[in-house]
């Protein structure tokens, strides 16, 4: 098994209002926490990084102990995703797909995924909903409750064996659809993704909220 971690990096934290993958937690960049766990696992061979060359420069200069590559991004996520799908190394069979902009991720967690990923094709971190869950109007007026039984939070590294995540993304171009994470991709080929419990705080770092309960976590 080869992995190659791809970590999507090219947005433009337009909710947070200024770069939050440039955002020092602890002293240390988010984008750069988020790449060093994948060099850190010894489960992945290679990363790439779609990430502008100034983002990438400013954030992650340095020399590398693996093969580390960048490319742009694209308009959207799904597209920053495929650019990244696009550069990895000959060879790969593992590809492990993650935000940059969630730092918080374990090691011990990706390395989970990717096991489980290699095993069974497609795998991805998740949280199951623990509170209440409410369907509201327009106006805010909770109509409806949802039943959380079964119902997760989606996070990330989602993990595949590359040419499962490459036919996805095939049918989602020819079809034509906006996915926001990966398992969407799989789910319009019919495939499953086997839901990994993190059991760690993977938040993604969105709004400036974040990055203050990022620390303390971090600290804790
Ligand atoms: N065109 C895009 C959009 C998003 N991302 C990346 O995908 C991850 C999750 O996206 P999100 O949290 O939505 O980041 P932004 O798009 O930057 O946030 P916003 O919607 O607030 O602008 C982030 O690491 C982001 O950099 C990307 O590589 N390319
Ligand atoms: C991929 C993801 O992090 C899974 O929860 C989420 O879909 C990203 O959404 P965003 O709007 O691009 O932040």
């Amino acid at each position: 098994m080869s992995c190659c971690a791809i970590v999507v990096a090219a947005g433009s934290s337009r909710r947070m209002g200024f770069d939050k993958l440039a955002a020092p937690l602890s002293g240390v960049p988010v984008l750069r926490r988020s790449v060093e766990k994948f060099l850190a696992s010894s489960a992945v061979s290679s990363v790439v990084v779609v990430a502008p060359a100034d983002r990438f420069d400013e954030l992650l200069g340095g020399s590398f102990a693996k093969a580390v590559i960048r490319v742009d991004g694209g308009c959207n996520r799904q597209d920053s995703v495929q650019n990244g799908l696009a550069a990895v190394p000959q060879g790969t069979t593992v590809v492990a797909i993650h935000d940059g902009a969630r730092p918080l991720v374990t090691v011990e967690a990706i390395d989970r995924c990717i096991a489980a990923a290699a095993e069974s094709g497609a795998a991805a971190l998740a949280r199951p909903v623990t509170e209440t869950l409410k369907r509201a109007d327009a106006d805010g007026l909770a109509r409806e409750s949802v039943d959380r039984e079964q119902l997760w939070f989606m996070e990330t590294p989602q993990c595949f064996q590359l040419p499962l995540i490459l036919r996805a993304y095939a049918e989602v171009n020819q079809r034509q659809i906006t996915v926001t994470d990966e398992v969407s991709a799989l789910e319009a080929i019919g495939i499953p993704t086997l839901l990994v419990d993190g059991r760690h705080p993977n938040l993604k770092i969105t709004h400036p909220s974040d990055l203050a309960l990022a620390a303390a976590l971090l600290d804790s």
